[in-house]
């Protein structure tokens, strides 16, 4: 019989070849799947340059001078913000509303412009040629409606305000990228002196983080805005040499609000000492007037007043009366303007310093203090109302009994001179008060009662 082929040899050379087949074809699938990774990053580069490269449209550039860092920080913050701001059409608001429409002019950032002072200087610059954005967290501090219509005002003015925040350090490059501002108006912060005891954290977060980001993208600016900023009369906290000046110590804070202001103004010397950044501080001395703060004393006194309400009058521990140089809004203005018309300019250019820098601090106060007594009995008169006064001792919550500034300086430099007494700084006040919230005719007739009222009491007397 013959033996069975010995097929063994066969089967070993087939599986053998069956496992060949098998490496190769697992090869191949990791070749190819090799190359169709490598053509997807290839893909993904051409279009990570090809956006990068055109998104926003170059020719948009005001400045032109936008390097690779910000450019790519363009695409991202515009797909970041996504919903109007970053795109084209904001780009445009944002340039027109910052182009001066005079020769020379400024194109300043205004920041807080939805703010009382923020308003009437974002107004004023706008009125006499200068280009003008602003920008404005629209928090919730205060009522917000009467930012919205501040807001409106501008808008009928031409001027732009974006809704960010300080602390936006890609919104801040942003439209540093979009407009090369040769000046910034600082006064976005959280204001307010006895506020700073219940939400301590905010003062942090505005006066003293969101001072810093701003001048961080200042200094890598190119060209460097010049930057004038609010400071605060409070600075002088315990201080006793009267009138205040400049040269007196601020190292005694009364309350966390005034002390992030001082902080400010420690910071700006160190900004100005290490990047040569131009930085006027201003000491603003309780400012009022239509438009104003509801938070300010004058102002929830009057509705106050107006409402039949009691209002807390303070008076000092030792029994004194409070007084506050308080000044008038267009004073302040002005001096504001004049602030920015004699700021120097920044001497740094791409974070580095070129040279030494300018670096100021003002009062901007009325020059003549007047009694909270004495604010209520105007505010008495303009309403023909009578307060229902409570006087009480001053609160220990950061107040501080008397201001009075020195306003020599200012007016060396920049011409500085107040010319509204609060009488009449208040009636233009009230004035404005009565229309914005409706309320005339009943005022009026308020007003006519009481003049007939104090015709009877003259009649009498
Ligand atoms: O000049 C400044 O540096 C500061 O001025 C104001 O702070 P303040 O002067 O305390 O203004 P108000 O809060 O309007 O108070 C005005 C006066 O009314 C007094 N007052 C306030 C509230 C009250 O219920 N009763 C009362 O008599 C205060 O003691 C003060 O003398 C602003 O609120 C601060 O943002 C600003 O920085």
């Amino acid at each position: 019989m013959a033996s069975p082929p010995d097929t063994s040899k066969t089967i070993k050379l087939e599986r053998y070849n069956s496992y060949l087949r098998r490496v190769n074809s697992t090869k191949l699938l990791n070749a190819s799947s090799k190359l169709l990774f490598r053509a997807t990053l290839l893909v993904a580069l051409v279009l990570i340059l090809f956006f990068t490269l055109n998104y926003p449209p170059l020719s948009d550039h005001v400045g032109g001078g936008a390097n690779h860092v910000h450019t790519t920080h363009n695409f991202l913050s515009s797909a970041f913000y996504g919903g109007g701001v970053g795109g084209t059409a904001w780009e445009k608001q944002v340039r027109k509303s910052a182009t001066p429409r005079r020769p020379n002019g400024m194109s300043v950032l205004v920041t807080g412009a939805a703010g009382f002072v923020g308003s009437h200087c974002s107004l004023a610059l706008k009125k006499r040629g200068d280009g003008v954005l602003g920008l404005d967290n629209f928090n919730s501090y205060y009522d917000p409606s009467l930012k919205r219509s501040r807001q409106a005002l501008l808008k009928k003015h031409e001027v732009f305000v974006v809704e960010g925040d300080l602390n936006d350090e890609p919104l801040l490059t942003k439209l540093f990228d979009v407009v090369p501002f040769t000046h910034i108006l600082h006064l976005a912060a959280q204001a307010g002196v006895r506020y700073a005891m219940q939400n301590p954290q905010s003062y942090v977060s505005s006066n003293i983080a969101g001072f810093v980001n701003l001048l961080e993208v200042a200094k890598r600016a190119n060209p460097q805005p010049s930057i004038v900023w609010a400071s605060s009369s409070s600075v002088y906290g315990l201080n006793t040499d009267n009138p205040f000046s400049e040269l007196h110590r601020t190292d005694q804070p009364a309350s966390l609000y005034a002390a992030t202001k001082k902080a400010g103004e420690e910071i700006a010397h160190t900004y100005n000492h290490i990047y040569g950044l131009s930085l006027t501080g201003l000491r603003f001395f309780t400012v009022y007037g239509p438009w104003g703060r509801p938070d300010m004393a004058y102002f929830f006194f009057t509705k106050d007043i107006l409402q039949g309400k009691p209002i807390n009058v303070f008076k000092t521990v030792d029994d004194k009366e409070v007084a506050r140089d308080f000044t008038y809004i267009d004073d302040v203005v002005k001096g504001c303007l004049g602030a920015l018309d004699t700021a120097e300019k920044s001497t740094g250019s791409g974070g580095k310093k070129k040279g030494p820098a300018q670096l100021r601090i003002y009062n901007l106060g009325n020059t003549s203090p007047v009694p909270v007594g004495k604010l209520v009995s105007i505010l008495e008169g303009l309403l023909s109302t009578k307060a229902k006064k409570h006087v009480i001792k001053m609160p220990r919550n950061g107040d501080v009994p008397y201001t009075h500034a020195n306003v020599t300086l200012a007016y060396k430099d920049f011409g500085y001179k107040p010319t509204t007494d609060l009488a009449s700084g208040l009636r233009k006040f009230v004035k404005w008060y009565v229309s914005y919230y409706g309320i005339e005719s009943r005022v009026k007739k308020e007003m006519d009662s009481g003049k007939k009222g104090s015709q009877q009491t003259d009649e009498s007397g």
